[in-house]
């Protein structure tokens, strides 16, 4: 969630104009999916959390989303005051929210984590709240804690929230000893330890030490197994979805097993390794799909094109070619731009022009989509029925590299009106799409970019799985 600079990487190979991948599609249509619960409108929008919380939709005893699990799940709706009342709760959040040093810039993860808490708040459990924040290499650094996002739970939560410095351990084992029912206390980010990301049984034991029930609400985070999002089931007494987890399953289930088409996906932003493996899934269920953002520089160098100094994942180059190779033997378009603006270095102030897409000179790097680009990826999108959007098209948190970004917003926020199915899934996505101030205009705002897309490819997410069966 941090602005990073892409690796500098030199580009050898040929000079060439990019041409984008285009050839006729034949996509197989799914079978429409039994849903519980599911919503067709934002949650975010105008009904905001307090219908979210309210809506009885979200109160069923049991909620399933089919393409993930075989079974239903257990909810914390289906606990009340009795199951609550004294016990210590786990929940795990996705507090990551993008940052400009300690100022979140979009607070979307934290309003979307209220409604669980106020629940379990009200019903007079002793809450330990717990999240990751950006990717820390080497143990605790201080750009990654989880301190910015305790005066904003507070303030939306009205009640006082305390936060220990570190996740596990005396302090933690102290602190919660002295909780009165109905409080709220942060652990620190859980991505300090190692041993989180490793779903380390030691560490997730540890985790769970003080709860008896635990909370997975951490939509944004439930497609990997970590110690906070699936070990730690097995350490507590029983294990339950939160109110935006289920909201999630329910509405992209319905939305993405059986899309109205054509069904475009439009994947970019910097993830490049997490997010590249998901097209091989994304060509057999979308009519097209447009790529922009870091994503496309992996492409482009697999087609022997010129990238400068642009962000590219060098062990996926292979995986680029077979992909491309993939797409055209099952008809399906993958659409990349046509042009690029480039920048001389990673700056808010940089020199920048547009230049064709594989034509970046050594020293540039591509941080935004160009104006033709904007033009032709319009139109396949105005042409959609279903659209779902991950990764920001460039580096949209400098104003000189937003553009791109905000015209794909605009022409989504668009579509809206003629009833066209828009999700737009992702930290920064959304923080996008709430900046261009069109987040309103969407048919549903996602706080999971690469977790929707696993949901698409119709895998498991573990943080689901591993929770009760209803
Ligand atoms: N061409 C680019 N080069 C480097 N970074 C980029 C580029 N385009 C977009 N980004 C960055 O990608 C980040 C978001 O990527 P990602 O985390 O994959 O999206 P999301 O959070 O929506 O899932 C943004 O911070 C943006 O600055
Ligand atoms: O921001 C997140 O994912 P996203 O960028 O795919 O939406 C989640 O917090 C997961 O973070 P991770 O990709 O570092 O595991």
């Amino acid at each position: 969630m941090h602005l990073q600079a892409p690796v500098v990487r030199r580009t050898v190979g040929p000079l060439a104009a990019s041409q984008p991948l285009r050839a006729p599609r034949v996509v197989a249509q799914r079978q429409p999916q039994a849903l519980v619960g599911r919503e067709q409108t934002s949650f975010f929008g105008a009904t905001s959390l307090k219908a979210f919380t309210q809506s009885p939709a979200l109160r069923p005893a049991k909620f399933s989303s089919r393409l993930l699990v075989e079974a239903a799940k257990k909810s914390v709706g289906d606990l009340g005051k009795q199951d609550l009342e004294g016990k210590v709760v786990f929940v795990r959040a996705d507090l990551n929210v993008p940052l400009d040093g300690s100022t979140i810039t979009d607070d979307t993860r934290v309003r979307a984590a209220i409604p669980t808490l106020k629940y379990l708040i009200s019903n007079g459990a002793k809450v330990l709240l717990t999240s990751h924040l950006g990717r820390p290499k080497d143990g605790p650094e201080d750009k990654f804690r989880l301190t910015p996002v305790v005066p904003r739970l507070q303030e939306l939560l009205g009640v006082k929230v305390e936060k220990t410095n570190d996740c596990i351990g005396d302090e933690v084992a102290q602190k919660v000893s002295s909780m009165q029912n109905g409080e709220v206390l942060v652990l620190e980010n859980v991505r300090f330890y190692k041993e989180e990301t490793k779903n380390d049984a030691e560490f997730a034991k540890k985790l769970g030490a003080h709860a008896q029930i635990y909370v997975n609400d951490a939509f944004g985070t439930a497609h990997r197994a970590h110690a906070s999002t699936e070990g730690i089931t097995k350490h507590v007494n029983q294990s339950v979805a939160g109110f935006l987890l289920q909201k999630e399953l329910d509405y992209l289930d319905g939305a993405v097993s059986n899309p109205k088409r054509p069904f475009t996906a439009i994947v970019g932003g910097s993830k490049v390794s997490s997010k590249i493996g998901v097209l091989d899934s994304l060509i057999a269920k979308a009519d097209n799909i447009i790529l922009g953002g870091g994503m496309i520089f992996t492409f482009f160098k697999a087609q022997g094109l010129s990238v400068g100094s642009s962000l590219v994942e060098e062990d996926k180059i292979d995986l680029a070619k077979q992909l491309t190779e993939t797409a055209k033997s099952k008809g399906v378009e993958i659409i990349l731009p046509t042009d690029v603006v480039i920048a001389d270095k990673f700056d808010a102030n940089a020199n920048s022009k547009v230049v064709p897409a594989g034509e970046i000179p050594d020293g540039w790097m591509g941080l935004d989509i160009g104006p033709d680009s904007v033009k032709s990826f319009g139109d396949v999108i105005s042409n959609s029925q279903t659209v779902i959007w991950n990764g920001p098209m460039g580096v949209f948190e400098f104003e000189k590299f937003s553009k791109g970004t905000f015209a794909i917003a605009d022409v989504l926020a668009g579509l809206g009106e003629k009833g066209v199915t828009t999700i737009i899934g992702g930290g920064d996505s959304v923080a996008a799409v709430e900046k261009a101030g069109v987040a309103n205009k969407m048919s549903h705002i996602s706080t999971g970019g690469g977790a929707s897309l696993e949901l698409l490819e119709g895998k498991v997410l573990p943080g689901v799985a591993a929770l009760n069966d209803a």
